[in-house]
C-alpha cells in the first residue's frame, strides 16, 4: 500500500507564475503548485505542502498559507501584485546615474509604512561625484526627516558597489544581518551588482530554475528568497517591479500616515480632517519650502503628496 503523504512545514522561495519552490526543513527544494484558492502563496511565505503520491509526478501541492507577519504589495487600477510576506525590512536601492525618481522612491517608502515595514534607502554609485553630489542632495528631505525628536525616520546609506564592494558589503551587512530584506530598485540602480557581491553565485542558482521549467524566460522577472547564512537567519529577496508602483490599496487620507515629514504636522491643522491641499489653518502648507525652519516640507515631497492625493481620489475604472 502506499504511504499516506505527510503535511509538512515549509517556505515558499521562488514563485514561477503558477508554481513555486518550496524548501523544506531539511533544506531540500521542491517544485510545488497551489491547491486552490488556500495555496495562492508568494515568496516568504511559511506553507504546509505534500509531496506527490508515488507515481504522480514531481510536483509537490501547498494546501496551506500560514498567516502572515506581513505583507509587501502594490496594486494598480487592475491588480496587486505581491512582492513579499514575512520580511523585516526594504532595501531601496538607487543610484546617482540613472537619476531616480523621487515620486517613484516616495510610493515604496509609503507601501513599505503602510505595511509597518522598515525602509532604508542606499544610494550607489558614489564613484560618479557630481552626479551622485546632485542625487544626494535631492535626498535631502529623506536624509533630515526625523523620527520624534533627533532619530533619522530613514537609514540612508552610500554606496558604490563596483569600486568599494568589500567595505561596502561590511556597511550592508550591518544592517541586514539577522534579517529577512527585500531588495527594489530601479533598473540600472545596481541590484543585481548588490546581489552577487552579497550573494556569489546567485544567478546560476535562478537559472538552473527557470531552466527545470523550461519557461526559457528572463530569469530576473521573479521574485527570489535567498539565504546569507548556513544558519538561516540572514535572508535577502531580490524583486522586480519597482516600476509603475500603484498604490491603489490606500485611501487619499492614509497619505498623511505614510508621509512622516507631513504626518508629524497634520494634527497641528485648525481642521481635524484636514486634506493640507486648501484649508486655512493648515499646519501642512504653512511648512512647504519654510526657510530655516525644522519641520518644513520640500515642494518637491508636498507635490507628490498632492498628485497622489488626486491619483488616490479617482474612481477605480475597469
Ligand atoms: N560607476 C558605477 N557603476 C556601477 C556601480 N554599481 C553598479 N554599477 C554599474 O551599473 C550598471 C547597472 O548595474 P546592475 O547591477 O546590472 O543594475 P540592475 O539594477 O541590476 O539593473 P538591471 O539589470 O537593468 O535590472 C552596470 O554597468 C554596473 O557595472 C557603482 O558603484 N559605480
Ligand atoms: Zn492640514
Amino acid at each position: 500500500m502506499a504511504e499516506r503523504a505527510q503535511l509538512q512545514e515549509g517556505l515558499v522561495v521562488s514563485s514561477h507564475g503558477r508554481h513555486y519552490v518550496v524548501e523544506a526543513a531539511s533544506g531540500a527544494r521542491h517544485m510545488c503548485h497551489p491547491r486552490g484558492k488556500k495555496g495562492q502563496a508568494v515568496v516568504g511565505d511559511r506553507v504546509q505542502w505534500l509531496l506527490p503520491p508515488a507515481g504522480q509526478g514531481e510536483e509537490g501541492s501547498i494546501e496551506k498559507v500560514l498567516p502572515r507577519k506581513n505583507l509587501f504589495y502594490r496594486q494598480d487600477e487592475i491588480r496587486t501584485k505581491s512582492f513579499a510576506a514575512n520580511i523585516d525590512q526594504v532595501l531601496i536601492l538607487i543610484a546617482a546615474e540613472p537619476v531616480f525618481s523621487e515620486s517613484q522612491l516616495a510610493r515604496a517608502l509609503i507601501a513599505a509604512e503602510a505595511a509597518h515595514i522598515r525602509p532604508i534607502i542606499a544610494l550607489n554609485k558614489r564613484d560618479l561625484t557630481d552626479a551622485f553630489a546632485a542625487a544626494w542632495q535631492r535626498l535631502a528631505p529623506y536624509r533630515q526627516m526625523r523620527h520624534g525628536q533627533d532619530e533619522p525616520h530613514y537609514e540612508v546609506l552610500q554606496l558604490s558597489l563596483t569600486t568599494e564592494g568589500e567595505s561596502d558589503k561590511a556597511l550592508l551587512m550591518q544592517h541586514l544581518r539577522g534579517k529577512s530584506t527585500l531588495v527594489l530598485g530601479p533598473s540600472g540602480s545596481g541590484k543585481s551588482t548588490l546581489i552577487n557581491l552579497l550573494i556569489p553565485g546567485t544567478n546560476a542558482a535562478t537559472g538552473e530554475i527557470s531552466q527545470a521549467l523550461n519557461s526559457g524566460k528572463h530569469t530576473t522577472t521573479t521574485t527570489t528568497w535567498y539565504w546569507m547564512d548556513a544558519a538561516h537567519e540572514t535572508a535577502l529577496i531580490d524583486s522586480p517591479g519597482f516600476q509603475e508602483f500603484g498604490l491603489r490599496h490606500l485611501q487619499p487620507t492614509d497619505l498623511a500616515r505614510c508621509m512622516p515629514d507631513i504626518g508629524a504636522l497634520a494634527d497641528q491643522c485648525k481642521f481635524y480632517n484636514c486634506t493640507h491641499l486648501h484649508e486655512p489653518g493648515c499646519a501642512v502648507m504653512a511648512q512647504v519650502e519654510a526657510e530655516g525652519s525644522p519641520h518644513a516640507i520640500s515642494a518637491s515631497r508636498y507635490r507628490i503628496y498632492g498628485d497622489l492625493f488626486e491619483e488616490l481620489s479617482q474612481e477605480t475604472r475597469y
